[in-house]
């Protein structure tokens, strides 16, 4: 066996989402690998092009579309799903000129995000999808048992207003599972009424029992039970620190991680930093969507898109200051 025939082939992929959200889909044709399945359209790199050309071109050709603005990478990730690895190298973009059509002879359509379930996607697909629907910030609340439960009432109230917040980790770990689930029950009620998504640390029983949108578990936990049976939807993040963590988290089906510490934090003493240049080795190409976590902030939203982050995790940063 050569190395040669282990290496991935570099794919660009792009998703156009049009103004009312839809995504558009493209059929494989007769006579390719995976024929008769959706796909976003893309295509295989030639030669060394940049990746931004490659794709620039496939639209191109593929549905005549030019002047896309690819502004941030979706995700990047290698998969083993197919006749041979690929590395996919995913833009969503919402600006192009022209009306997509299938110069290829192959079949179009533009699908509601709700309604691509009942497409036969190309396999790993749910990693393109689970990183589209996924926020680039995620808040993790600090503990409410370490605060005074007024100010940080009030200060969660803040957070839930702000537009940005979209998913947010309830993380308290000096509350016993009783207090845990009463805290959860209430918080749930009230980031539902912002259409924010709850992740509840702790057990399936009690995520089930306050409704909330999925659960936040260490990776060690989902080696050792597997993934837990959510409700269909529901999400599984993990936290991270290293590369077999997250090999081990995309292996055993997470959704997402958090890949922790990019720099040293309050929160956390005497945990060792990565840097950016230890997160991106630790990231690598795994395939499921991955947010820096770790002093990290606003102002390093863009090094963390540019790093294949799907964004930046924090406590403190999110968190409203008081007013
Ligand atoms: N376009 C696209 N390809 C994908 C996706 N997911 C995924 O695994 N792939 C894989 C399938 C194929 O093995 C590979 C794309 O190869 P391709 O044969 O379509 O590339 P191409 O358009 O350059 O093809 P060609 O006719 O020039 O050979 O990437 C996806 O969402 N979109």
């Amino acid at each position: 066996m050569t190395s040669d025939k282990q290496a991935p082939l570099d794919i660009a992929v792009g998703i156009l989402v049009d103004d009312a959200g839809r995504v558009l889909i493209a059929r494989r044709r007769a006579g390719t690998p995976g024929a008769g399945l959706w796909e976003f359209p893309g295509g295989k790199r030639e030669g060394d092009e940049p990746m931004r050309d490659c794709l620039a071109r496939e639209l191109a050709e593929e549905i005549g579309v030019s002047d896309c603005r690819l502004d941030t990478p979706l995700i990047r990730f290698t998969h083993t799903k197919g006749e041979r690895p690929v590395r996919l190298h995913v833009w969503r973009i919402d600006h192009w000129q022209g009306e997509p059509r299938g110069l290829e002879g192959q079949e179009l359509a533009w699908a509601e995000r709700d309604s691509l379930a009942d497409y036969t996607l190309l396999p790993a697909t749910d990693v393109i999808l689970c990183a589209l629907d996924l926020p680039s910030r995620y808040a993790i609340t600090p503990a409410l048992s370490a605060a005074e439960p007024h100010r940080w009432w009030a200060r969660l109230e803040r957070l839930l207003e702000q537009p940005h917040t979209r998913l947010l980790r309830l993380r308290d770990q000096g509350l016993d599972d009783a207090a845990y689930q009463a805290l959860a029950a209430q918080v749930v009620e009230a980031a539902h009424q912002h259409d924010v998504a709850v992740l509840v640390d702790r057990s399936l029983s009690l995520c089930r029992a306050v409704g909330a949108d999925g659960l936040h578990w260490p990776v060690a936990r989902l080696l050792e039970t597997g993934r837990p049976q959510l409700e269909p939807g529901g999400l599984l993040a993990v936290s991270a620190h290293t590369r077999s963590d997250l090999a081990a988290a995309a292996e055993r089906g997470a959704d997402f991680a958090v890949l922790s510490p990019v720099a040293a934090t309050p929160t956390h003493p005497g945990a060792q930093a990565l840097g950016w240049d230890g997160w991106v080795a630790a990231r690598a190409d795994h395939a499921l969507p991955v947010y820096a976590l770790g002093g990290l902030g606003e102002a390093d939203l863009t090094t963390a898109h540019r790093h294949n982050a799907q964004g930046v995790a924090a406590i403190r940063a999110f968190w409203p200051g008081e007013h």
